[in-house]
């Protein structure tokens, strides 16, 4: 049994989500990224068409119609920038207090509000009003989050690139664009603030900053890492000035193991460089891996202690899908192929481990949930939800399977102390999986994207016998057996 209160729900994206009926946002770097000729030709994106999708904008009321019958009592929701800012920002100057190139404040006033309010789209503030209204009607929990990947095209136009290895996932942050971000977060929690129950600022920020990175170099990661510590830092004081609800940061996880477990000094270092680094900065103040790295120099410069950058977490969101399994090479480690994360040349059936494998090429690894939770609570003991947990499997073959083994393993980290309340499956609907367009089906509900009507798969069903039992019912332990 999960505990009382505990909440069962969904997430979503705005960009993967809510286009097709009506609305079209051609304002974003990912619209322009996803249509881009030269893109299709190259295979770098599917050619599909972010519009035609499952059309959330306009069906909310529906999927959450289905979330309810489902047994549904949360969501995650993501507002996109460009829909409430389709034109810049800039013009609305703030005061910025720097020290070595550290934002240290950004300082926001009501005066900052009301210039943004006569740059705001109030249509698209009023649509997601209505959808959040809807939500709370329902008496859910809700989560509300700031940015997952798509940037306004007025941040990131991905015609002006400087590096052709740069890709659409959201152009790094950097200084001015971490200015415009707070001015949005901030704009958005004194409108939202009390009706969300928690806040995220970012979805994933280690995917940005692990792909457009300039290259693979630690040093360089950790420059661009740094700006999304000082994003989210800057983000939570501004917006707790208009709100009194919890904020966090969503991060992506892989359960990292060395090769066979032979080399458990290399698990840790991989851990701390893809997981604590970004936590002990925003949760302690440490930033040790980035005072010589941004400093371009071996001998530690500045402090390593930041003040202003600690105790900036209330909560953690927990996506997790698989396990990475790392091994050492000449400058570095590497991802071993056919395992974890890495199987996408592997056939579709099985891993290297013989478990089976997504439609994404992800094998499938139970266990992994569990660990992630427990390091988190071991180390910082914060609140957590898994904001995302679910698989690409359009036959529904495993995901029936993979949900069970998933909520047991959840289920014993939380028997273990973890403190985690609630657990929102990506995804409730079928939806726009990025490069890879429609071909990917993560949803519990299939959607048809011609007519756009919505098909149970077995798994919503068996998601409504877990929400209805709290746990995992009787009937259905047998398939948490780990038969991968
Ligand atoms: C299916 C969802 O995936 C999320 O993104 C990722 C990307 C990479 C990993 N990984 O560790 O290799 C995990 C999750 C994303 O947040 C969401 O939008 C979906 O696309």
């Amino acid at each position: 049994m999960f505990p009382k209160n505990f909440k069962f729900g969904f997430s979503e994206a705005g960009f993967q989500f809510e286009m097709g009926v009506s609305d079209i946002d051609t304002n974003t770097d990912w619209y322009k990224w996803s249509h881009d000729s030269e893109n299709i030709k190259n295979h770098i994106v599917s050619g599909d068409r972010p519009e035609e999708g499952v059309g959330y904008w306009d069906l909310y009321p529906k999927d959450h119609d289905l979330a309810e019958y489902i047994g549904m009592n949360a969501a995650r929701i993501g507002i996109e920038w460009s829909r409430i800012f389709p034109v810049s920002t800039e013009r609305v100057k703030v005061e910025v207090i720097e020290e070595n190139g550290d934002i240290l404040e950004i300082k926001i006033t009501e005066k900052t509000i009301k210039e943004l309010d006569l740059l705001s789209d109030k249509n698209a503030m009023q649509h997601y009003t209505n959808i959040f209204n809807d939500i709370k009607k329902r008496g859910w929990f809700l989560v509300i989050n700031l940015f997952h990947w798509s940037l306004p095209l007025w941040i990131n136009d991905p015609n002006n690139r400087n590096s052709e290895k740069d890709n659409a996932l959201g152009n790094c942050m950097n200084r001015s664009s971490v200015i415009e971000f707070v001015k949005y977060a901030a704009y958005i929690s004194y409108y939202f603030g009390s009706l969300a129950d928690r806040f995220a600022t970012m979805n994933e920020p280690n995917e940005v900053f692990k792909t457009c990175s300039e290259d693979k170099r630690v040093e360089s990661y950790h420059i661009r890492m740094k700006w999304f510590v000082e994003a989210h830092a800057r983000s939570y004081d501004a917006m707790k000035q208009f709100t009194n609800r919890q904020i966090g940061v969503i991060y992506a996880n892989g359960d990292v193991q060395s090769f066979e477990n032979k080399d458990p000094k290399l698990k840790e270092e991989v851990e701390y460089e893809q997981r604590y680094s970004f936590f002990d900065a925003l949760i302690h103040g440490d930033v040790h891996w980035y005072v010589s790295a941004c400093r371009k120099t071996n001998h530690v410069h500045g402090k390593s202690i930041r003040p202003d950058l600690s105790n900036r977490i209330d909560w953690i969101g927990v996506n997790y899908y698989s396990r990475n399994v790392v091994k050492r090479k000449e400058d570095g480690y590497e991802n071993v192929r056919g395992l974890g994360y890495d199987t996408g040349w592997v056939s579709y059936e099985k891993s290297l481990d013989g478990r089976s494998v997504s439609e994404t090429g992800w094998e499938i690894y139970p266990e992994g949930i569990y660990n992630i939770v427990m390091s988190y609570h071991k180390r910082y003991e914060l609140p957590m939800m898994i904001t995302e947990n679910g698989m690409a499997d359009d036959n529904d073959r495993f995901r029936p399977r993979y949900l069970v083994s998933h909520l047991k393993n959840l289920e014993r980290a939380i028997n273990d102390g973890a403190k985690v309340d609630g657990y929102l499956h990506w995804a409730l609907t079928d939806n726009f999986e990025w490069g890879s367009g429609f071909s990917k089906k993560f949803g519990l509900i299939k959607v048809d994207y011609k007519t756009k009507k919505r098909y149970l798969r077995p798994s919503a069903l068996i998601m409504k016998e877990i929400t209805k039992h709290n746990g995992i019912p009787e009937e259905l332990e047998w398939l948490g057996e780990d038969k991968f």
